[in-house]
């Protein structure tokens, strides 16, 4: 239990949900690489009650909008029955996870999500503490009201802004602001410190997660390849355009003629996207063609928000009201 936490009438109830990823891995006995085996053990909590659970065990670049669906519903059914909520996940996808948590749950309860970047047979294995703060940020009564949060590194993060910013380092995780607190060891009492908290949002209940959203990658010198074909298979499109929100002139064309939603993101690592220039393929130029901005949503967060807003039947316009008022 957390040091500073006003004493529960009963012992505290934590959901510990396992998804798979590197927290859950190992080499394989083939000897072709990791994959995931084991889920990882909570060390340490003795007070405290544990309920289980592993809907799949992932890699989580095989996480789908379907795998998130069902977690949320997961989550839904422990949530009453517990005072927090942890689940293990792999890192790839884990912002993908976290942010479709963040816009399909309204429970009470913290839900922390966690995962490790080195395996159990690492000397510098990060599972077993990465695992032992999110459940002490899960239990601590400053947690609730700050929707899915992410603990890796004792770095606490909401999910909105978190994104995975190295491929090997153990503090893998950062974003823009950055972390909204921080949970340390004295000894074995953590402390924790929070320094932020986020706005309540809108959740969203779709009827399914099933619309086809395509993320497009702008380059210099693209000149449209492959628009077409996603335009025409997809729902929606998002493009992770350039800078502010610009694009080579001959995208505006290609834009100016779809009826889907076409999102604006940034392959940028941080910052709005803003209708400011003016030239064939500039952020103004491609918003009055009908696109709309993502605002601080990175693509593949944009996405989702696209793929769950389709899913709740919202026609181009409303989708559009969301993006433009922040509501996420
Ligand atoms: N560190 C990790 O968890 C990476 C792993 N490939 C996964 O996302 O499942």
């Amino acid at each position: 239990m957390p040091s500073d936490a006003t004493p529960p009438a009963h012992a505290p109830r934590l959901a510990l949900i396992h998804t798979g990823g590197t927290i859950a891995s190992r080499p394989s006995p083939d000897g072709r690489g990791l994959t995931p085996q084991t889920p990882p053990a909570l060390p340490g909590l003795e007070q405290v009650e544990v309920t289980e659970a592993q809907p799949f065990s992932l890699p989580s670049p095989h996480m789908t909008p379907a795998h998130m669906g069902q977690l949320a519903a997961l989550i839904r059914e422990l949530a009453p029955t517990h005072d927090g909520v942890v689940v293990t996940h792999g890192t790839d996808t884990l912002e993908e996870t976290a942010f479709a948590l963040h816009l399909m749950l309204d429970v009470k309860v913290p839900v922390v999500l966690t995962g490790s970047m080195r395996h159990a047979e690492e000397i510098s294995w990060d599972g077993p503490a990465n695992l032992l703060d999110a459940a002490h940020v899960a239990l601590h009564p400053h947690s609730p009201g700050r929707g899915p949060l992410v603990v890796i590194g004792g770095d606490i993060f909401d999910a909105r802004t978190v994104t995975k910013i190295h491929t090997t380092a153990v503090d893998a995780f950062g974003g823009y602001p950055g972390p909204i607190g921080r949970i340390d060891r004295e000894g074995h009492v953590p402390r924790l410190h929070y320094f932020a908290m986020p706005e309540p949002r809108a959740t969203y209940h779709p009827a399914h997660l099933q619309a086809r959203v395509e993320i497009l990658y702008a380059y210099a010198g693209w000149t449209g390849e492959g628009y077409a074909e996603a335009a025409a298979r997809a729902d929606g499109l998002v493009i992770a355009a350039l800078g502010t929100g610009n694009l080579p002139a001959e995208l505006l064309p290609l834009i100016q003629g779809t009826d889907k939603p076409v999102v604006i993101a940034t392959r940028t690592h941080a910052g709005p996207v803003l209708p400011v220039y003016g030239y064939a393929g500039g952020g103004a130029t491609l918003v009055e063609a009908g696109a709309i901005p993502a605002s601080f949503l990175n693509a593949h967060k944009a996405r989702l928000l696209l793929l769950i807003l389709l899913g709740q039947g919202l026609t181009r316009e409303q989708i559009q009201t969301v993006f433009e008022r922040d509501e996420f």
